[in-house]
């Protein structure tokens, strides 16, 4: 179903139907949201954005393809997909930190640790990730000092470096929300 909607995203981004069309498909997607209005549920209990799904089970994010991970470090793929584009045919900004928040995240929570937040995630734009080329994710753990995990990441097209990252991760304490 995810996996649909991720087609439909990229269609809809692609597309340029109509305003008959438009209207058309409106009042489908009206009738879809509307099927759904008895089912909502708790965020425990709903199948979007699910951990345990490759590429989370969610639509937000690009989807990340984990080849290898332990504790110390992450590699994965991912393809901007068209419902991602920026313009020029370069993935939107906002979308890389997005992957990074995702997979520098996912380390830091890594090899049974305890569970921590994005203190801060700086991003260096080093050129621009093209829509369906693969590019390769690769992240590790940079430092320890307490409840401080310093994280970092890097994003390639072949050999070509995208975009590299940092972030800060803060163990939560317990009850934190
Ligand atoms: C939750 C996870 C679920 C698991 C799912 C896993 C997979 C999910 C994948 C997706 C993952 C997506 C993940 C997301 O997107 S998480 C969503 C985005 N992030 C947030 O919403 C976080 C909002 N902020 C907070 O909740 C608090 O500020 C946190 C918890 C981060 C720290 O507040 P807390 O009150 O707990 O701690 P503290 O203030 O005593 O600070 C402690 C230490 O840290 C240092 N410090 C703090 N901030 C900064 C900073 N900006 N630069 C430099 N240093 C900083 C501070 O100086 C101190 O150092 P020291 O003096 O001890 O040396």
């Amino acid at each position: 179903m995810i996996e649909s909607l991720r087609s439909f995203l990229d269609r809809v981004a692609g597309a340029r139907p109509t305003a008959e069309e438009s209207a058309e498909l409106a009042a489908t997607l009206d009738r879809l949201s509307a099927g759904l209005a008895d089912r909502q549920v708790s965020e425990r209990e709903r199948l979007f954005a699910r951990l345990s799904v490759q590429g989370r089970g969610q639509s937000l994010t690009p989807q990340l393809f984990i080849d290898e991970q332990d504790a110390q470090s992450v590699t994965g793929h991912v393809t901007f997909r068209p419902y991602f584009v920026g313009g020029n045919g370069a993935a939107h900004g906002g979308t890389i930190p997005l992957l990074f928040d995702e997979a520098l995240g996912r380390l830091a929570n890594a090899g049974g640790r305890r569970a921590s937040r994005t203190a801060y995630l700086t991003v260096n734009f080093r050129s621009i990730a093209r829509i369906g080329n693969r590019l390769t994710l690769t992240a590790r753990h940079v430092k320890e000092d307490g409840r401080k995990r310093v994280i970092s990441g890097e994003l390639r097209d072949g050999d070509l470096l995208v975009a590299d990252a940092e972030g800060l991760f803060v163990e939560l304490r317990p009850g934190q929300p």
